[in-house]
C-alpha cells in the first residue's frame, strides 16, 4: 500500500532540510503543508505565538500532549535552555514513528523523550517514571475532549504548581469548548486567549494561555 501524510512528510523534511538543523526542519514542513499537503501541525502563524509564549516561560520541563509528526515538538525543544527536557506524549504509534525520526533529523533527541500511549494513563506515572516534580509548561494538542480529563489529572497528580502555563491549541478549530469554560470560570486559572489562524488557513483557530494559580 501506499505511504502516509507523516510518512511524505518525513520526506519533505529528509529531502529539503539540513540535519542538526531545527529552523530548516520547521520551515519544510511548513512549506511541505502549505503548498503540498495540509497537514494538522500547530504551523507557523501559531506558532510564533506559542515561541513567544515558551521564551517568556523558559520551562526546565516541558509536556507535550499530542506529538502528531514532531513539529511542535521540534518548535518547543529548540528554544529550550541547556539540560531543560522536553516529555512528549503520543497515542498513535504511526505518528510517534514518524516523529522520532523528524525530532532525530532536526538533532534534538537529547532533550526530547517521546512516551507512545494514551495520555491518561501515563499522566499519573511521570513522577515515578521520569523523576518529575511538576512541569513549568504544558502544550495541549492532542485529542480535544481530553484537554479537561488531563488538565484535571495534572492538577490531582501533582505536577502542577503555582506559575505553570498551559497553552492550549485549537480552542476555536476544531474547538475545546468545555476546555474553555473549564480554565476561564475557575479560580485556579488566569486565562487569555491569542487569537489567530487555523495552521495554513485563514480560518479562525487561537491559542489560550492559563496560568495555574495553586
Ligand atoms: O486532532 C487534532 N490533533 C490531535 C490529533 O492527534 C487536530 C486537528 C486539527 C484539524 C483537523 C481537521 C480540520 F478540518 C481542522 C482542524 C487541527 C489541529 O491543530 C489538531 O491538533
Ligand atoms: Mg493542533
Amino acid at each position: 500500500t501506499g505511504s502516509s501524510r507523516p510518512q511524505r512528510m518525513l520526506k519533505a523534511v529528509q529531502k529539503n532540510a539540513t540535519k542538526g538543523d531545527p529552523k530548516s526542519v520547521i520551515s519544510a514542513i511548513d512549506y511541505y503543508c502549505r503548498h503540498k499537503e495540509w497537514a494538522m501541525n500547530v504551523g507557523d502563524e501559531k506558532g510564533l505565538i506559542l515561541d513567544s509564549v515558551l521564551t517568556e516561560v523558559n520551562p526546565s520541563t516541558a509536556l507535550e500532549l499530542g506529538t502528531y509528526c514532531g513539529y511542535s515538538t521540534v518548535r518547543i525543544a529548540r528554544l529550550l535552555s541547556p539540560g531543560s527536557k522536553l516529555i512528549t506524549i503520543e497515542f498513535n504509534p504511526a505518528f510517534a514513528a514518524v516523529a522520532r525520526q523528524i525530532i532525530a533529523y532536526a538533532g534534538l533527541q537529547d532533550k526530547v523523550t517521546l512516551v507512545e500511549g494514551p495520555s491518561g494513563d501515563l499522566i499519573p506515572k511521570m513522577k515515578e517514571r521520569f523523576g518529575i516534580k511538576s512541569f513549568d509548561f504544558v502544550f495541549l494538542d492532542h485529542w480535544k475532549d481530553r484537554y479537561v480529563p488531563d488538565t484535571k489529572l495534572l492538577e490531582d497528580c501533582g505536577l502542577l504548581r503555582k506559575g505553570t502555563v498551559l497553552l492550549a491549541d485549537n480552542v476555536i478549530c476544531p474547538g475545546a469548548p468545555e476546555y474553555l469554560k473549564y480554565v476561564r470560570n475557575s479560580p485556579r486559572y488566569e486565562s487569555q486567549y491569542y487569537k489567530s489562524n487555523l495552521e495554513y488557513t485563514k480560518v479562525e483557530d487561537g491559542l489560550e494561555k492559563s496560568v495555574f494559580l495553586g
